[in-house]
């Protein structure tokens, strides 16, 4: 269970935004600049918003009235961003564990490795890999921290329908198998409705009910 209650204010845009999820993939719609990424961004704890109240599964992150706010590195929230951001002089294997490394995590690397297949790829650098390759490395590496929740900040959006195709596929079974919940970011409403259980949708910086 999600729950989010929060308000942020950067420059002009005005963020107010109240909802909770139990579902399994909960996804974040709304139109660019609606403040989705915001919401990520105050879960994962990188802004501190001015007010409001975050809790995973029962763990209160941020509770800006009672001046609780667990750090980044202690909220166990994997963060997968729009491109995937990996360490471009590491292995893939390398990249995969550097998470866990971080983490103090015991995940044990070859479930994950074989959940989104990545079993070939462990030796190559990330310059010789597909854009679809390379997201369900980042997946991998944030999943192998052992996350309370998986936040997927678009991310198919930088690959063609084609590569798509090949990584619906793996975030369709990973929660189950992964026993990890996800909070997902998508503008397609076709990927909404192959993947989420619940659909909270934004616009300018509230929560809308269709
Ligand atoms: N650091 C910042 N300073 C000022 N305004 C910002 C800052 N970051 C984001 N914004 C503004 O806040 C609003 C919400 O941005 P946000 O990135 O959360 O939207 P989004 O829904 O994720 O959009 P997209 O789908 O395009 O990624 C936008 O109007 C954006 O211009």
């Amino acid at each position: 269970m999600i729950e989010i209650d929060l308000s942020h204010r950067l420059d002009a845009f005005r963020l107010d935004v109240k909802f909770s999820s139990t579902a399994q993939v909960t996804a974040l719609s709304g139109p660019s600049g609606a403040g989705k990424t915001t919401i990520l961004n105050a879960i994962a704890g990188l802004i501190r918003p001015e007010r409001g109240r975050i809790s995973v599964s029962g763990r209160v992150l941020t509770d800006i009235a009672s001046g609780r706010v667990v750090p980044r590195h202690k909220r166990r929230i994997g963060y997968v961003f729009q491109d995937a951001r990996l360490f471009p002089h590491m292995s893939v294997l390398s990249n995969l564990t550097y998470g866990r490394r971080r983490a103090g995590a015991s995940t044990p690397v070859e479930p994950v490795v074989e959940l989104l297949g990545l079993g070939d790829l462990l030796k190559r650098k990330p310059r010789n890999l597909s854009g679809g390759e390379a997201q369900r490395v980042a997946i991998g590496r944030a999943l192998l921290a052992d996350p309370a929740l998986l936040l997927l900040d678009e991310p198919l959006s930088s690959i063609d329908e084609a590569r798509r195709a090949e990584i619906l596929p793996f975030l369709k079974k990973l929660p189950e198998s992964a026993g990890v919940p996800i909070l997902y970011v998508s503008h397609s409403t076709d990927e909404i409705a192959k993947l989420a259980g619940a659909v909270i949708h934004i616009e300018a910086g509230k929560v809308v009910t269709k």
